[in-house]
């Protein structure tokens, strides 16, 4: 893989201004938007059936998370990732809570099943439970689990047919041949709702314009931990609420180079 691109791709998200149709959680709605915007990518939330293939069709990719999932909603989902394969457009999946109910698990494989995901995002503990392994998750946080998460990455890759990016202290990406972990950010990260959904639509700007689907997470992953740290450097102390606005100022200013030098990118296999 090409971990020399870093910086390269995230001039190409902002360059490109990739459009990013997002059916997303009632949580993280406008805290994702905003963070897209900031990037430099464009957001768009669409969720009405009598819509959804319409917009799929012309973004840059979709991205699917199911944290406040409902019937409705799930049909939507379906209904976007099947016009969003029929044009190519990369689809990412966020699992938020696979394995906290048998609804979650059930919904995401089913998405699984039915369209091509390309990228798959979430903490270990939902990775575990997509592909039946035990992991202990209490609501939509990652919980204990220990284990070797980028040997979980693999599996799940292996066994789910996509690129599968596994986030936490160190955030492990496989497509089941080549692995890759991206080490640094910050805890504060988990103090801040949606840092974690807002990452899955992130990959999904970088997967619209990088072919690779392990370099877009790669890539992805990278910048968004170098924004992190410089978001943390500068309001850290004061706390989650002035990191969080911090975060989504360096999202806007982290340039290729803050990318080059704070990213901690090791290829684990391949
Ligand atoms: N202890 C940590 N130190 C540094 N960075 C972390 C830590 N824990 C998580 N992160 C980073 O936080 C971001 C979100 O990952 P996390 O695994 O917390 O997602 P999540 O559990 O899906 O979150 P949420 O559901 O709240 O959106 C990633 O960029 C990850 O690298
Ligand atoms: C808190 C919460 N509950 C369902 S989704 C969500 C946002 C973080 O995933
Ligand atoms: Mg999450």
């Amino acid at each position: 893989m090409d971990i020399r691109q870093l910086g390269a791709n995230l001039q190409e998200v902002r360059d490109r201004k990739p459009l990013v149709h997002n059916i997303t959680n009632v949580v993280v709605t406008n805290f994702t938007a905003n963070g897209l915007l900031a990037l430099g990518a464009s957001p768009v939330m669409a969720y009405a059936r009598q819509e959804v293939a319409e917009i799929a069709g012309i973004a840059g990719a979709l991205v699917l998370n199911i944290g406040t999932l409902n019937e409705v909603e799930v049909e939507a989902m379906k209904l976007a990732g099947r016009a969003a394969n029929e044009r190519g457009v990369p689809v990412v999946l966020d699992p938020v809570g696979a394995g906290a109910s048998a609804y979650r698990t059930e919904t995401a494989r089913s998405l699984l099943d039915e369209l091509d995901i390309a990228i798959v995002r979430g903490n270990a503990a939902e990775a575990a439970n997509l592909i039946g392994r035990d992991w202990t998750i209490r609501g939509v946080d990652a919980g204990a689990g220990g284990g070797d998460v980028a040997e979980l990455a693999r599996q799940a890759a292996l066994k789910l047919g996509c690129v599968v990016a596994i986030t936490g202290e160190t955030d492990y990406v496989s497509d089941g041949r080549r692995t890759a972990a991206v080490r640094g950010g910050d805890a504060l990260l988990t103090r801040v709702t949606g840092a974690g959904c807002l990452l899955s639509s992130v990959i999904g700007a970088y997967a619209a314009v990088v072919p690779d689907p392990l370099e877009a997470a790669v890539a992805a992953l990278a910048a968004y931990s170098a924004a992190a740290e410089l978001a943390a450097a500068r309001a850290g102390k004061q706390g989650p609420g002035s990191f969080q606005i911090a975060f989504l100022d360096l999202l806007w200013s982290v340039s290729p180079s803050d990318v080059e030098r704070l990213g901690k990118v090791e290829v684990v296999e391949g």
